[in-house]
């Protein structure tokens, strides 16, 4: 094709390159002081670790490694080899670098460029809730990074408070943190014509096609999008029910309103944001360039709003 390389057309010339992904093999200690624990999932622990040569932190991420087929323990390596392709994949300054793989008998140890603010969810629960200035600034962020990764048809698929990373540092007032997001374990490749169907989530974010069992695509990521919003303007889950079966039936039923409390001083434009996103049909629902250009993402303003 003659013309001027795409990004995604570079993404692919990149890939050719790329040969297996080379393991480092060992003991990580030879090269890596371990530290303390910074979190952790089912199969995986997420440890501060100090290189030994540099004295730079990076963050390790210790994934068990599924031994027998049959089994329920650990993750199967072909799984964990994806979120390292994707993470070789991308080269953006909101996604945190891959800088090393470990493979030990029982565990792939991910070595991770470290984001030291702590998680959204947290920030987020320092302040039960967020100016409208300070949602647009984080969301915004996250809609560039989103709108990078759907460029190269790669989606995340697991977007949530937890999986947004804050930078240190201070936030100008009314401003927003620095972010980066993690977590690519369920993170795919959506070219066209490929059906991702069978997908896990986190229940209060899947969008509703994921439970119809319908062809997922980019645009669940949106969705997602739309219920990280509405948890930062007022604080409280759109569709979390008392159970997992609860939400999910109204995430199916598309059941959530915009409670007065919850909702007081919210502007219109806010609203009309989060309802571009909680459109059911995929195909109709906002892009994250469509997002970018919408009014209430428009009117942010990085210093902050004049109180
Ligand atoms: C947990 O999975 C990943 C974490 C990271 C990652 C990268 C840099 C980094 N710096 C600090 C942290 C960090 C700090 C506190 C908790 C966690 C993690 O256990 N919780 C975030 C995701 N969670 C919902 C599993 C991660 N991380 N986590 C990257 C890819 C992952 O698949």
């Amino acid at each position: 094709r003659v013309g001027p390389q795409t990004l995604l057309d570079k993404h692919e010339a990149k890939k050719e390159q790329k040969g297996k992904y080379p393991y480092r093999t060992g003991a990580i200690e030879e090269d890596y002081e371990v530290g303390q624990d910074l979190g952790a999932g089912q199969f995986a622990v997420v440890k501060r670790v100090r290189h030994r040569k540099t004295g730079k932190f990076y963050a390790a991420k210790y994934i068990r490694k599924r031994k027998v087929k049959t089994s329920r323990r650990g993750v199967p390596q072909e799984e964990i080899e994806k979120e390292i392709a994707v993470l070789q994949d991308l080269d953006h300054p909101r996604i945190v670098k891959l800088r090393e793989s470990w493979n030990t008998a029982n565990e792939i140890i991910l070595v991770l460029e470290l984001v030291s603010g702590g998680e959204l969810f947290d920030y987020l629960a320092e302040r039960e809730q967020l100016t409208e200035n300070e949602a647009a600034g984080i969301i915004k962020q996250v809609l560039e990074t989103i709108s990078y990764m759907h460029e190269l048809k790669i989606a995340h698929f697991d977007l949530k408070p937890e999986n947004v990373m804050c930078l240190p540092g201070n936030v100008p007032a009314g401003g927003a943190p620095k972010i980066k997001l993690v977590d690519f374990g369920l993170s795919q490749r959506c070219d066209l014509g490929i059906e991702v169907t069978a997908m896990h989530g986190t229940p209060e974010f899947v969008a509703p096609e994921v439970l119809a069992f319908e062809p997922i695509g980019l645009e669940a990521d949106l969705w997602s999008i739309g219920v990280i919003t509405y948890i930062l303007l007022s604080g409280c889950s759109p569709f979390q029910g008392d159970d997992k079966a609860e939400t999910f039936q109204r995430i199916a039923q598309m059941d959530y309103s915009f409670d007065d409390e919850d909702f007081a001083g919210v502007s219109q434009d806010a609203k009309d944001f989060i309802e571009m996103l909680f459109t059911r049909n995929p195909l109709e629902r906002a892009t994250a360039k469509d997002c970018l250009k919408s009014s209430w993402i428009k009117r942010f303003t990085p210093e902050g709003v004049a109180i």
